[in-house]
């Protein structure tokens, strides 16, 4: 079969453009991005090679070998992994398969990079990074498990397209050999390469070898002889003792497990002992990834049983809520042969899961404590995903509470508190903890929802995240304060006042009435308020009901949800009140008492971020009391 000439996809053009007019200075972790790949590959075969040994064939120990040729200017990488086959070629080496590159196309772009092209040393560059040395490039690869006529040969020079063709390849893996350009050849230099791979690659779990040249014997005897060296210690990052790793070590790590290209916000290095053993590498990512929230996200650190990768993205290892863990676990009692099913009933795998989650929260405890910058990071990003913990586990429920954090009434915009402090400011006679759910912090902040409180001086907590109110709902408590939400159910804050509205309440009844009836279904109850005290009215629902902010949100998502069970609330106090009370008196069929009723609920509605129910004929109602009020 002839070469096939085949064009690349318009981003893999755009990014290999990039990589060559890249001014970056630390070229050399083209190495590291190759070496991560060959890792990779062997990691996948030896996976597989337990339930197919075949695959191995024969070969049982992974490596990984690096070759100068300083004549040709060439380097080569190859490895015994998994290979690829021509189509895993094409949609690998021809297409842009990790959802992250796009992202990072826009950042090399961006101004930010491009006036220091030392940023782009964070991103995982894959691949296509090897352009940043090499004027060409050629892959000869085979799959593990096909025969050898089956090999593919990979070549472009990143001109916009490449060529494949068959070989045949006795092994299988994937050998990349890099044609290095002319201002490149520093690195065809085995101290150099030495160096690069101990800097980025020391941890991996292969050996990473190299053909070295050396002077045997002495004098007229000496000969020089090649011998295979391995450049890197090899040791597992996450059996190694802390004290013997340091931090970029710790990173490098992260980014070669977790394909992120910023460091972590923290490291969870530590070994269970007890009733099951294992050692546990995790990481607390500094960004939430964009894909946090789909269905298709990988959950679960990577399982190790005794070093051998089981498994690269292990759910059953933590929860959920704690999805944004990254991170090697190795355990030293699971047996090798584990599959998914077994690892869903294995009560070992339960109490690791168990201690894990322990384990992080208290990671998280002590962040918020002693590290509260790096705390608010982690929260702005993951802070919404840790709350489902609240529903999901309610064994956790008041550990997660304590790391909660929010903006208040008391607090400066952008500001958080957290429930602690809530409490530590609550006056000696408030009795509940009082929360609002809403959009913005804008939005609430002149919410008449809050005026009694205001004039208390009681602290009300400011949800505005979308779950919030399903949170507060299972978490009911903290610290044996209920929680109470500001638009729900009838508040009065002073007990003295209690008996007052009770008798106005009684007094009004007939005027209460008649607007209820003229506002009909749209309302259950209309009633005298305790929580207002400058505007004349509000839209409540009832202690037991849906909160509004849930509401609002299911009818955006198109879901049918029961009207008509809201409570209209009047301020007895308020100067229309008492104008509206004077018209009753006056003629208890008042066309315009009617009118105030319905103009009342809009006001209601308006309040509450709603629409009117008749926006047009609410204008018009507006503009000619307006009028007349104006010729009087
Ligand atoms: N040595 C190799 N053996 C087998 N497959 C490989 C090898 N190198 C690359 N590949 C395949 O090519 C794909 C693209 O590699 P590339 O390095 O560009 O991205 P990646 O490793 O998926 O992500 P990242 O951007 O994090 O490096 C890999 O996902 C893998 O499927």
């Amino acid at each position: 079969m002839t070469a096939q000439t085949m064009e690349f996809k318009t981003e893999v053009q755009q990014l290999l453009d990039l990589m060559i007019h890249s001014l970056y200075s630390h070229k050399e972790i083209f190495l590291r991005e190759l070496i991560s790949n060959a890792s990779d590959a062997i990691d996948k075969v030896r996976y597989l090679s337990l339930t197919n040994s075949g695959l191995l064939e024969g070969e049982g120990d992974g490596k990984i070998k690096i070759a100068i040729d300083k004549d040709a200017a060439t380097i080569t990488i190859s490895d015994n992994g998994i290979g690829m086959n021509r189509d895993d070629v094409i949609k690998s080496l021809g297409t842009i398969a990790h959802s992250g590159t796009k992202e990072f196309i826009q950042a090399l772009k961006s101004e930010e990079v491009q006036n220091n092209p030392e940023l782009i040393g964070q991103f995982g560059v894959g691949f296509y990074s090897t352009f940043m040395v090499a004027s060409k490039v050629t892959v000869r690869t085979r799959k593990a498990g096909e025969p050898a006529e089956s090999g593919v040969v990979w070549e472009s020079a990143a001109d916009g397209s490449y060529t494949i063709d068959a070989c045949t390849k006795e092994n299988k893996g994937t050998e990349i050999t890099l044609v290095m350009k002319d201002d490149e050849k520093e690195f065809l230099d085995q101290w150099t390469l030495r160096g690069i791979v101990r800097r980025y690659s020391d941890y991996i779990e292969y050996p990473i070898v190299m053909d070295v040249e050396k002077t045997e014997g002495e004098g007229d005897d000496a000969k020089k002889v090649i011998s295979e060296e391995t450049l890197n210690s090899q040791k597992a990052i996450w059996l190694k003792d802390k004290s013997d790793v340091s931090a970029e070590e710790y990173n490098e790590f992260y980014k070669h497990i977790a394909h992120d290209f910023t460091d972590p916000a923290k490291v969870i290095h530590y070994r269970a002992e007890g009733t099951s053993e294992f050692s546990a590498l995790l990481y607390l990512p500094s960004r939430a990834p964009f894909d946090l929230f789909y269905k298709e996200f990988k959950i679960g650190p990577t399982l190790y049983v005794r070093r051998v990768q089981i498994m690269e993205h292990c759910e059953d290892l933590v929860p959920l809520y704690l999805r944004f863990v990254k991170g090697v676990v190795d355990s030293s009692d699971l047996p090798l042969n584990v599959s998914r099913e077994i690892l869903q009933k294995n009560r070992q795998v339960e109490q690791m899961r168990k201690t894990i989650t322990k384990k992080v929260l208290d990671t998280l405890g002590e962040m918020k404590r002693d590290e509260n910058d790096a705390y608010l990071g982690f929260y702005g990003e993951f802070g919404k995903v840790l709350k489902e913990g609240i529903h999901y586990d309610p064994t956790r429920k008041d550990t997660i509470a304590d790391l909660l954090l929010f903006e208040s009434t008391h607090t400066e915009v952008g500001k958080l508190t957290d429930l602690q402090s809530y409490i530590g400011h609550m006056p000696a006679e408030q009795e509940h903890i009082y929360y609002i759910t809403g959009a913005s912090r804008r939005e609430l902040e002149g919410s008449p929802y809050l005026e009694a409180f205001k004039e208390k001086g009681y602290e009300v907590l400011f949800m505005l995240d979308e779950i919030d109110d399903f949170i507060v709902s299972s978490l009911h408590t903290y610290q044996e304060k209920e929680f109470k939400s500001a638009v729900k159910g009838d508040i009065t804050l002073d007990k003295e006042n209690e008996e007052k509205k009770k008798e106005a309440q009684e007094k009004h009844k007939d005027l209460l009435e008649l607007i209820k009836n003229e506002l009909g279904e749209s309302v259950k109850e209309v009633r005298l308020s305790g929580r207002l005290k400058d505007s004349p009215c509000c839209l409540v629902a009832g202690e037991a009901d849906m909160d509004p902010q849930m509401e609002k949100i299911l009818k955006s998502m198109g879901q049918e949800v029961p009207s008509g069970s809201r409570i209209l609330e009047l301020n007895p106090d308020h100067l229309l009140f008492s104008a509206m009370n004077g018209l009753y008196e006056k003629d208890k069929d008042s066309g315009t008492l009617k009118e105030y009723a319905r103009l009342l609920y809009d006001q209601a509605l308006i309040l509450e971020g709603s629409k009117p129910t008749d926006p047009a004929a609410y204008a018009r109602s507006v503009a000619r009391i307006m009028a007349e009020n104006a010729m009087r």
